[in-house]
């Protein structure tokens, strides 16, 4: 296992912790900040619910964290430093010399600067590459690698094992690519909104019902090559080139910082989104991601052929043995007038094995009689073949989610064949039969749950699970 250190666990930090631990990785973290742990593990937990929903195969299991008050504890053995403090040179100069007195020999030392370049940041002696993510960094590939050639090509490798998408700049200039576009936009905007144009929100939704949609499956220039039509590029920059001379743009000219000026923004801001907690707004944008990333992933396009790369190197797990809950013939009066199983006996025999599943953890009738149980608060059937009289039907059952009160089963109904005729996926609550309340089960049923759930951790989540009613593929 690879063990990573993270140098500074704020947004970026935070975001490289969660990347690297989701793929397996140990991760150190040294940040003088007493906050720095619980912002991390905030990160985390919405770093849990995300990234893994990016694949149809499991991710390694989650490296250990852990966190130093000393530098040269958290840098050793590590194969990535990643120093991620705030952006101010003489800070990180500071900050790269202590790395550079402790870090081992063949170690990757990367900065997340958004605009120094690696002879700024090395101009006191340190061996630092600009590795530059975005935010979210567990969610968004992109990282752009400038600095020298070997450490960049050796830090690629690593990159694409925890499936980032490494952008080697040719030649080191203030604020790499990504940035300089990025600057250029807000500069725009920040004029935008000083000269009264428009809101932050306005401003907003200009890119997110248009341009912004387009530009994560095609970028700039596909974009505008199709905007030039059958005459393509040249016609388009014939065009619209002459354009960048008009004043259409203030170019470099960059609006003062008044407090008028912050105070505008700000408050704009606070009416727009003020009424969302950060970490609220986080797993929006997350949700959001995750989806777009996935249809992506479906055409191949950008991101989504990152991932599809990523899961082809992520390793098989090894295989586990469900627990096979039914095994019985299907009767006929299960049967109906279109001559195949019935769809409420499909519930009825996931039901039978959510009870063989229940006796299995412990609770059974006695467990019952004594006052605790599980009820079904949820159910999602999928039909998927028939089923006639007398066929041998074959259930299994898989823990999505096995704590507290929450039992998350996915069971599949197999045919004589052994072809997947069903899939219910189910939701069931730990309760008190005296108070008719939820309550949590006892040790011996949690232990016996957990235990399934751990041997079942590393399977991909099934095919199917989490759909609701009419999605599609
Ligand atoms: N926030 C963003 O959107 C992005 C930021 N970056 C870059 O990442 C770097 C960090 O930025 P953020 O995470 O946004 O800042 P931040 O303010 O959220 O986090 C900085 C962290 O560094 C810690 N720190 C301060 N002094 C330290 C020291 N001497 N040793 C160890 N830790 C120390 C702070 O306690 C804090 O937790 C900057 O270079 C920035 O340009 C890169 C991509 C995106
Ligand atoms: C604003 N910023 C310069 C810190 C932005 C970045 O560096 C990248 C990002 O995630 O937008």
């Amino acid at each position: 296992m690879k063990t990573a250190a993270i140098i500074g666990g704020g947004v970026i930090g935070g975001g490289w912790a969660a990347r690297f631990l989701l793929n397996g990785w140990n991760v150190r973290v040294f940040d003088p900040d007493p906050d720095a742990e619980r912002k991390i593990s905030e990160v985390l937990a919405n770093a849990r619910r995300s990234l893994p929903s990016l694949y149809d195969k499991a991710l390694p299991p989650e490296g250990a964290l852990t966190f130093h008050a000393d530098m040269a504890e958290a840098v050793a053995d590590a194969a990535w430093i990643q120093e991620s403090v705030p952006e101010r040179l003489e800070l990180k100069h500071k900050i790269h010399a202590q790395i550079q007195a402790h870090a081992p020999a063949d170690a990757v030392i990367g900065s997340s600067t958004s605009g120094f370049k690696p002879s700024e940041l090395n101009a006191e002696g340190a061996r630092a590459v600009v590795a530059h993510p975005f935010n979210p960094v567990y969610l968004l590939p992109l990282v752009e690698l400038v600095g020298d050639a070997g450490t960049c090509a050796q830090a690629s490798d690593l990159l694409r094992d925890v499936g980032m998408y490494p952008l080697t700049v040719r030649k080191e200039i203030d604020a790499h690519i990504a940035d300089r576009l990025l600057e250029a936009v807000w500069r725009e905007g920040l004029w935008l909104i000083k000269d009264g144009i428009c809101t932050t929100e306005e401003l907003d939704e200009s890119i997110r019902m248009g341009f912004g949609l387009r530009w994560a499956q095609m970028g700039l220039f596909e974009t505008y090559r199709i905007a030039g039509g059958e005459a393509g590029m040249k016609h388009f920059m014939a065009q619209f080139g002459p354009a960048l001379e008009w004043p259409w743009t203030k170019l470099m000219d960059v609006p003062e910082f008044t407090d008028e000026l912050v105070d505008l923004i700000a408050g704009q801001s606070d009416a727009q989104s003020g009424h969302m907690p950060i970490r609220d707004l986080e797993r929006l944008r997350d949700d959001n991601l995750v989806g777009m990333m996935r249809a992506l992933k479906k055409s191949g396009s950008g991101a989504g052929g990152v991932i599809t790369a990523h899961e082809a190197i992520l390793p098989t797990p090894e295989a586990v043995d469900l627990p096979v809950t039914v095994s019985r013939p299907v009767p006929q009066s299960w049967t109906d007038y279109n001559g195949h199983m019935n769809e409420a006996h499909y519930t009825e025999a996931s039901a039978q094995a959510t009870d063989r599943f229940m006796e299995l953890i412990g609770c059974d009738a006695d467990y019952i009689a004594a006052g605790g149980s599980y009820f079904t608060v949820e159910n999602h059937v999928r039909f998927l073949d028939e089923l006639h009289a007398g066929d041998a039907l074959t259930i299994t059952t898989q823990v999505l989610t096995g704590e507290g009160k929450k039992m998350h089963l996915f069971h599949r109904l197999f045919g004589p064949e052994g072809q997947l005729a069903a899939t219910v996926e189910t939701l069931l609550l730990h309760m008190d039969l005296n108070a008719r309340g939820t309550s949590l089960p006892s040790d011996a049923v949690a232990d016996q749950l957990a235990s399934y759930a751990a041997a079942h951790a590393g399977l991909p989540l099934p095919e199917g699970a989490g759909r609701h009613v009419g999605q599609r593929g």
